[in-house]
């Protein structure tokens, strides 16, 4: 897979007035002179190949809309360097555009008075796409978005899902190499997301769109994301697999039973961590010892109604994470 980004050494600080205290706060701090540095990016390096799917996550205010803002060219880096193939995006910003994609779940890149068909048009010619591949790609998205009982409705008028696929495939239109997604799913219910979600997965792996995916959203992650950048205070905290992440810092199942009557169980292998009522949650080291083997000292040793294991959730690791702010030990 070849390189496509590659951030080295990013750094960008925010310079904002210091608030003066006391009476005529506002004008007065309007009026100083003085201003606190923030570091909202703190020397941020990673790259990106070609086909990738990556996780941008972090807690409110760790830093990621001003890296993506860098690598999409609306801010300079303070320090550092930013590659997006072969563009340095905040000097060659027309460059840079033709090369990506980027959908806000926030706010609407499209005309807000024009019918989508219409956005979709002024898009194609914005970037030069030829009629007849511009034509076949619109059809494409529109079949696979499901848009065509609303295309000639002014944007104003869609509802929030609906104005979400439009955005998509006004950013897919001319195929850009790279997507970038900010928050993609947030408000949407939940046949919205897992359309959306349908769509990235489709335009990564059967177009090979490389995607850089921000959100909070964990479910977004779980079923898109492969390798997650996880940052905090402008720094990474972890780069990698996702799979890894889980296997480090979460390497444990529960065994949840419910038994015939409320009792505590002790069984080798596993640690009791929660009783309510005759619900028992056995927890163990799922690298030393195989869920089978639990489940059959447990029902030798209580008299067992019914059974789950249960996987460890992302959204406990992640937490864990942002409110130790760090990786745990
Ligand atoms: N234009 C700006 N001027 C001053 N400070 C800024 C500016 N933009 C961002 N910041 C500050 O930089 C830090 C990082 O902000 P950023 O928007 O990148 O975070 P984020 O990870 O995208 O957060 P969220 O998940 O809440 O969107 C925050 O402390 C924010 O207040």
């Amino acid at each position: 897979m070849s390189l496509l980004v590659r951030a080295a050494g990013l750094v960008k600080e925010f310079r904002r007035a210091k608030r003066v205290p006391g009476r005529m706060s506002v004008l007065r701090t309007f009026l100083s002179r003085e201003y606190d540095v923030i570091r909202a990016v703190d020397d941020v390096s990673f790259d990106i190949h070609e086909g990738e799917l990556v996780g941008y996550l972090g807690p409110n205010g760790a830093g990621k809309s001003t890296t993506i803002k860098m690598l999409t060219g609306i801010l300079t880096p303070t320090e550092g360097t930013v590659d997006v193939a072969g563009n340095d995006p905040s000097r060659r910003r027309k460059a840079n555009a033709l090369n990506i994609g980027v959908v806000f779940g926030q706010r609407s890149q499209l005309w807000w008075d024009l019918p989508l068909r219409e956005s979709f048009r002024a898009i194609r010619d914005l970037y030069g796409v030829p009629a007849a591949e511009g034509d076949k790609r619109q059809h494409e998205l529109v079949e696979l978005l499901d848009m065509q009982e609303f295309l000639d409705a002014p944007v104003r008028q869609l509802s929030l899902g609906q104005r979400m696929r439009g955005d998509l495939a006004a950013a897919m239109i001319y195929q850009p190499r790279l997507l970038f997604l900010d928050e993609p799913t947030v408000g949407l219910d939940v046949v919205a997301k897992h359309r959306i979600r349908e769509f990235v997965a489709h335009a990564n792996q059967a177009r090979g769109t490389t995607v850089v995916l921000t959100t909070h959203d964990l479910e977004d992650v779980e079923r898109l994301c492969r390798r997650i950048v996880l940052i905090d205070h402008g720094r990474v905290l972890y780069d990698g697999a996702l799979s890894e992440l889980m296997s480090r810092y979460a390497p444990y199942r529960d065994l949840v039973v419910t038994l015939a009557s409320p009792h505590d169980v002790t069984v080798e292998g596993a640690e009791q961590v929660a009783r309510d009522g005759p619900v028992v949650t056995l927890r163990f080291r799922s690298d030393q010892v195989k869920a089978p083997a639990i489940i059959a000292a447990t029902t030798a040793a209580a008299e067992v109604v019914d059974l789950a294991v249960v996987e460890p959730r992302l959204e406990d690791v992640v937490s864990r994470i942002y409110t130790q702010r760090g990786l745990p030990a």
